[in-house]
């Protein structure tokens, strides 16, 4: 389990707090005002922020003072920070090895995962040579390679139309059900939320409550949230 003990995260002058526990394999979505603190809770779970006080534990681990790179989390961002100049396949094996250095069974691993996000026979091809919907199921691949147990999603798919958007929910969703991974979504859309998450953690008021049922929470929205849904 993901377990934030009375932990304070710190965003510039702004600050988080949360106790709160995520169970393994739990499907959660993060939902708030806009700079209630939600892109602010992922960051400090990822280790891009700082945690001020009380700590973060995975599976018993302390990850409080680890650094992003060590914890346990592969994340997904608004953009998908495909490198330019590199070929599919190479920006895919990134997730396995930063210098590329890759043995023929990477190679094949990299093959699968193309194979697994629906991208068979392209990789060869460079970013500017994909869709939108195509970028965002190679940043898929990438994050499936790095093989971590928990999977951090900062809204990757907000650009893309709603087909396609459910599209790569499922597809996120499949993923994240057939490795175990633990999934952690923040999401604007209250039917993205309800799609794929079971649980939902609501950031209002400088504070990350502890999960509750998703649509337990958005068919009766306590008024911060229902002002910001507009329902
Ligand atoms: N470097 C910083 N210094 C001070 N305050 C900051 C800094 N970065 C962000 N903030 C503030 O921290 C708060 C939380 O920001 P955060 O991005 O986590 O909110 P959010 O819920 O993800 O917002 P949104 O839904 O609009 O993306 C905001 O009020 C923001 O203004």
């Amino acid at each position: 389990m993901l377990k934030l003990e009375a932990a304070t995260i710190r965003n510039g002058t702004f600050t988080l707090s949360a106790d709160l526990i995520v169970p393994t394999g739990a499907t959660v979505a993060v939902i708030g005002p806009s700079g209630a603190g939600k892109s602010t809770l992922i960051e400090g779970i990822a280790g891009f922020l700082p945690t001020a006080q009380g700590r973060i534990a995975w599976q018993d681990t302390d990850i409080t003072d680890q650094p992003p790179g060590a914890r346990p989390v592969a994340m997904l961002f608004q953009e998908d920070n495909l490198f330019p100049h590199l070929t599919l396949a190479q920006n895919v094996g990134l997730g396995l090895s930063p210098n590329l250095r890759l043995s023929p069974d990477d190679k094949a691993r990299v093959r699968a995962a193309l194979n697994r996000v629906g991208l068979t026979g392209m990789d060869t091809r460079k970013p500017g040579e994909l869709s939108g919907g195509q970028r965002s199921r190679a940043a898929l691949a990438r994050v499936m390679l790095q093989d971590k147990p928990l999977l951090l999603l900062d809204e990757p798919f907000a650009a893309l139309g709603p087909a396609l958007r459910m599209e790569m929910l499922d597809l996120v969703a499949q993923i994240a059900s057939e490795t175990g991974a633990t999934l952690l979504m923040i999401s604007h859309a209250p039917e993205d939320a309800r799609r794929i998450t079971k649980q939902a953690i609501l950031v209002a008021d400088g504070t990350a409550h502890a999960p509750r049922p998703t649509g337990e929470l958005l068919d009766n929205p306590p008024p911060v949230l229902r002002d910001y849904l507009g329902s």
